[in-house]
């Protein structure tokens, strides 16, 4: 296939354009995905406080940002769903339905995201929160698992519905069923790490190779400390990240209230 915008060589494979970003603060992985001949794009898992960087992006590149995703209702940062909307006029918010919050899209099981000559699988992989889920892009053997599947990891499970049982399942029955040499792209990583494969995470995670006793039993014990925001950042994704915005965030974005 031809590329259509050759200058875009830093972030295409031959039939879609694709940039893993990365905020330093929360440690989460935003996508910028996008089919280099309709100019159509997504981006997955945005972070409020650069949502002028993913705006500026999309711009520069000549893309049209058709669908602003999330992999659930994050606890650790407000997302930058709803500040996006603003910024590019057009685009739509989407989280599954079972995540509660607000969207313009509300996602099932199974449901297709489609834009220009792509398309992401909805795969429900709840545990981490009720409402995960993972977005695969088979055209291109990638996954994107939000916190459901982290690399030599996995989201942790004692708030917002989350069972250490059910993550198991989906992990296992939704993820490690994908073929192997599907890439996997998580919400975070705390050390460094870009992505891994279906293959890698089946043979090396340290919880998720386990019986699933012992994995209950690990994430039982993991003893986290909750995340700083959790009290702000639940009540602001409920509506696309658009409530009760800090002030601080609020004076940096200008018009975000
Ligand atoms: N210290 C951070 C929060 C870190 C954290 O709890 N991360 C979550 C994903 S964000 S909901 C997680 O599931 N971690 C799993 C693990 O094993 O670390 C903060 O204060 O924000
Ligand atoms: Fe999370």
């Amino acid at each position: 296939m031809t590329l259509c915008t050759s200058w875009l060589t830093r972030a295409v494979t031959p039939s879609s354009v694709y940039l893993q970003l990365f905020d330093r603060e929360s440690c989460t992985y935003t996508y910028l995905l996008a089919d280099p001949c309709s100019k159509e794009a997504v981006l997955i898992d945005p972070v409020i406080e650069l949502s002028d960087r993913d705006a500026t992006l999309v711009k520069d590149l000549g893309l049209k940002l058709v669908y602003v995703i999330n992999t659930h209702m994050h606890a650790d940062h407000i997302t930058g769903t709803g500040r996006l909307k603003r910024l590019v006029p057009g685009c739509k918010s989407v989280i599954s339905a079972t995540s509660g919050a607000e969207a313009d899209v509300k996602l099932a099981d199974g449901d297709k995201v489609k834009f220009g000559a792509l398309e992401l699988e909805v795969r429900a992989t709840p545990g981490h929160t009720e409402g995960c889920v993972t977005y695969v892009l088979h055209s291109q053997r990638m996954c994107f698992t939000g916190d459901a599947l982290l690399i030599r990891g996995c989201g942790r499970t004692d708030f917002q519905g989350g069972s250490s049982d059910t993550l198991y399942d989906s992990v296992h029955g939704r993820i490690f069923s994908l073929p192997e040499d599907y890439t996997v792209y998580p919400a975070h990583d705390y050390k460094g790490q870009t992505a891994s494969t279906v293959g890698e995470e089946k043979r090396y995670n340290p919880r998720l190779t386990r019986n699933k006793e012992e994995f209950n039993a690990i994430m039982a014990g993991l003893n986290l400390a909750y995340p700083k925001k959790i009290d702000v950042a639940l009540p602001a994704n409920k509506v696309c990240g658009l409530h009760n915005i800090p002030e601080e965030v609020a004076a940096m974005l200008g018009d975000a209230k």
